[in-house]
């Protein structure tokens, strides 16, 4: 008989981390099933730790996101873990944290099992971070890549800590995402390896000739050392080099994959689906056919970018800023106001009355264009509320504007009638702030011109998952 396939899978998200563990089925249609799956919020946003940042700085603590995964860990059966042969890891995008070779993190055995511990670590600066003006990425080179430059990618954000932290940046040896950094520590990797899914998020990355653009980075001064090694997405980072909580010493841990990779794996099925992810930012997705070339130079004005995916083929990618984190900002802005008045109430709370009051409106005539963070296109073109008329201010009347909003600014990146165009029948519907919310999913089927359906909401984490599982599976019948 051959041996049990159940694979992990981890989701470094902005706001949560996701653990699912996936295990093969014959009987069932998809060929898999969901053992298990746990989310955690990761509450780890933090001061910025260079003041220069100023406010636009966004940054996360590693150690709370850590803590997160292992809380996620904590909560999945034991004797499921036991069994799993392959670990996939997938995280937000962009984003950059550094770290000190052979001292990112100390393995404990103290509490019930077996964790590492970040040590000499740097905060996470995000995909959502805006230190970098318009100004100072027109300073930057211009990079060869199809990809252009924008705040928050790694590339741009270690060219500001050159030019404003110097002394900051000569801390460390060592820079990757967030799940490269999982992934290395995993398996004891003294320089961590990167997909070019990651890497190509990072900007001067040439995803032709799979390589960074070394001599132009070298030229300006940057500090190429700290470019990790590229790998395959798909293939196999190295093995855990420790027991971790009950998944044995010597487990096949994956290269790191993008979270947008991860989410479209997990549910695209056919060349025809389109995904739409809703999280804390959010993206429409179509696939490309294979033999597609992106066009060879950057246009920072296109809302439509073009990231690898497997086997070097492309997805065509409106990736918007503005998704769940607009209906977070507005929580927590309600949720201040509230404390401001004296009174106390649960984020949690507010989601709940917010998207019952706006189920019951189902119209308005308030219009809110949600773009609080700019658009990587228009990073200048911030949010604002038009047609504000005395009889629309209810909760249910904004929340129903905020949640078109989202849905309309996205139409306006990426036409959905573009999406027939390239042969789209369908559209998968995933992230956990959609499937969370009613109103998100009734503006999106209003929208769209064609059929949704909806996939789960660890999306990204089973997606990490199934990439181990059928390589563990292929591995299994060779
Ligand atoms: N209680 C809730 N009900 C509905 N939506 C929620 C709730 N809590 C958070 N959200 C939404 O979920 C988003 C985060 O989704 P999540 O899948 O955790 O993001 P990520 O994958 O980026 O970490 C938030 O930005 C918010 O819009
Ligand atoms: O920005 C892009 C692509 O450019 C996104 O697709 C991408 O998935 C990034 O990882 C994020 O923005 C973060 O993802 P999430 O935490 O919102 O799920």
């Amino acid at each position: 008989m051959a041996a049990r396939s159940v694979t992990l899978g981890i989701d470094l998200g902005t706001t949560s981390v996701k653990a699912a563990l996936v295990e093969a089925a014959l009987g069932d249609p998809s060929g898999f099933v969901v053992l298990a799956s746990c989310a955690r919020a990761a509450q780890a946003e933090t001061a910025a730790q260079s003041a220069a940042a100023g406010p636009q700085g966004q940054e996360q603590d590693v150690k709370r996101i850590i803590q997160a995964l292992h809380e996620c860990l904590a909560a999945l059966p034991r004797q499921q873990l036991r069994k799993v042969c392959g670990i996939g890891v997938s995280g937000q995008m962009h984003g950059v944290m550094f770290w000190k070779t052979g001292q990112g993190c100390a393995w404990t055995e103290g509490g019930a099992a077996p964790v590492f511990e970040p040590r000499a670590v740097s905060h996470l600066v995000t995909w959502q971070d805006g230190r970098c003006s318009s100004e100072f990425l027109a300073s930057l080179p211009q990079p060869e890549s199809h990809l252009s430059v924008a705040t928050g990618f790694g590339c741009a954000t270690i060219f500001w800590l050159l030019k404003n932290s110097p002394e900051f940046l000569k801390s460390y040896d060592t820079a990757g995402t967030i799940h490269d950094y999982v992934v290395a520590m995993l398996c004891g990797l003294a320089r961590p390896l990167m997909s070019d899914q990651n890497a190509a998020s990072w900007g001067y990355f040439n995803t032709r000739s799979q390589s960074w653009n070394l001599e132009i980075l070298r030229a300006a001064g940057f500090p190429i050392q700290l470019l990790p090694d590229v790998a395959e997405p798909g293939s196999v980072a190295g093995r855990t080099s420790q027991a971790w909580f009950e998944i044995p010493k010597g487990t096949q841990v994956g290269v790191a994959l993008g979270d947008l990779q991860a989410s479209v794996y997990s549910c695209m099925a056919q060349k025809t689906d389109a995904v739409l992810n809703i999280s804390t930012s959010v993206q429409l997705v179509a696939s490309m056919p294979s033999g597609f070339q992106p066009p060879q130079t950057p246009d920072p004005a296109a809302p439509v970018a073009y990231f690898p995916y497997f086997d070097r083929t492309y997805l065509a990618v409106a990736a918007s800023l503005n998704g769940g984190n607009v209906l977070a900002t507005f929580v927590h802005m309600l949720v201040q106001w509230m404390a401001d008045l004296g009174l106390q109430v649960e984020e949690s709370m507010v989601y709940s009355c917010m998207i019952q009051a706006a189920a019951q409106q189902r119209d308005t005539c308030l219009t809110i264009t949600p773009t609080v963070l700019g658009e990587r296109h228009l990073p200048d073109q911030l949010a604002s509320v038009t047609g504000i008329s005395s009889s629309d201010l209810s909760l249910g009347h904004v929340t129903r504007a905020l949640c078109r909003g989202i849905v309309q600014n996205l139409h306006s990146m990426l036409p959905f009638r573009q999406l027939r165009e390239w042969g789209v029948e369908r559209v998968i519907g995933s992230g956990s702030a959609l499937s969370r919310n009613e109103v998100l999913k009734q503006e999106v089927q209003r929208a769209f011109p064609l059929p949704v359906s909806y996939g789960r909401d660890v999306d990204a984490a089973v997606g990490a998952a199934l990439v181990m599982l059928q390589r563990s599976l292929s591995q299994q019948k060779s």
